[in-house]
């Protein structure tokens, strides 16, 4: 399911003193099976564009189709579950929105609320817990009782229930350690190859769009400046620089390295990546 914005703009407040720009004149499409990444400094507009990924905010002006979906100011908000259902949300510190006694009736939930009986809604609970890498077990415990990352994990579990086409992701790392950052990445990685599930995630950890992304976004004061694969995108370390982005660690080692003349063609943006440019500079990796 791919999800087109043609010439999206949306004011907060609109017609009143504290109306403010989210979004100006967005057009672009999130395609089916991508992994989109989602990057600008704060108050760039990506929540704003989230949004808007499932109607829980309609643009302005302009529109945006989801599926077979057109979504404009027009649109009334009738008949939006199907599409809530078909992207799933997840957003930042997730796991607050826990509130169940047990994490299978947390999981459980949503599907409930969507027609399924208990003997459904349970089988997907025990599927998605799985799914998401926790031990059975914790089905009958209380989310209260596991660590931050595992309650983060029941969240996740709590959208893929609905069984999603576009799995949204709201810095979906922050605040956890790098061991739990990382598995959290391998396992959206791992949701994305094998359930085929459309990836839109927006992070402020540039390794993560070079090792994870085949396409980003660039937002700035609402409008998308700039959108390509990662390569294309960290080419230019001047131009992320000027507009307050970071880089990833390989690249921006790379650029220390080039003043030091060393030479990379392309700019690496990843540590294998600059391992095998390196190598051959400094007299390694020799194969007669
Ligand atoms: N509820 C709101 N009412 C009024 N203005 C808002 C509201 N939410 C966001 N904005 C404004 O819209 C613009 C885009 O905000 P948005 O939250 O989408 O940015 P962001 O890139 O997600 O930022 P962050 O990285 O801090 O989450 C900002 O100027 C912000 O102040």
């Amino acid at each position: 399911m791919d999800i087109t914005f043609d010439h999206v703009s949306f004011t907060y407040q609109a017609g009143t003193p504290f109306a403010g720009e989210g979004l100006r004149d967005v057009s672009t499409t999130i395609s089916d099976h991508s992994y989109t990444a989602i990057i600008g400094h704060t108050g760039s507009g990506k929540s704003t564009l989230l949004q808007h990924l499932n109607a829980l905010l309609k643009p302005t002006s302009g529109s945006v189709t989801i599926g077979d979906r057109v979504i404009t100011a027009e649109t009334n908000n009738k008949n939006l579950k199907p599409l809530r259902q078909k992207v799933g949300m997840v957003f930042q510190f997730a796991e607050n929105q826990l509130f169940e006694q047990t994490v299978a009736k947390d999981i459980a939930f949503g599907p409930k609320n969507f027609g399924a009986s208990d003997d459904e809604a349970a089988a997907l609970a025990k599927q998605m817990v799985t799914l998401v890498g926790l031990p059975e077990e914790v089905l009958t415990q209380s989310p209260f009782d596991l660590s931050g990352g595992q309650m983060r994990r029941v969240a996740i579990a709590g959208v893929l229930a609905m069984q999603p086409q576009v799995l949204v992701l709201d810095e979906p790392t922050a605040g956890l350690d790098p061991a739990g950052r990382r598995d959290m990445m391998t396992m959206f990685e791992r949701l994305h190859e094998t359930q085929g599930l459309t990836i839109v995630l927006v992070t402020h950890q540039m390794d993560d769009v070079a090792d994870f992304a085949d396409h980003v976004l660039v937002m700035d004061q609402g409008a998308l400046i700039k959108e390509g694969s990662p390569r294309e995108i960290f080419a230019d370390p001047d131009w992320l620089r000027a507009h307050q982005l970071g880089l990833p660690k390989a690249t921006a080692m790379a650029e220390q390295l080039m003043a030091k003349g060393f030479r990379f063609d392309p700019l690496p943006l990843t540590s294998d990546e600059l391992a095998d440019q390196l190598l051959p500079q400094i007299g390694g990796a020799h194969h007669e």
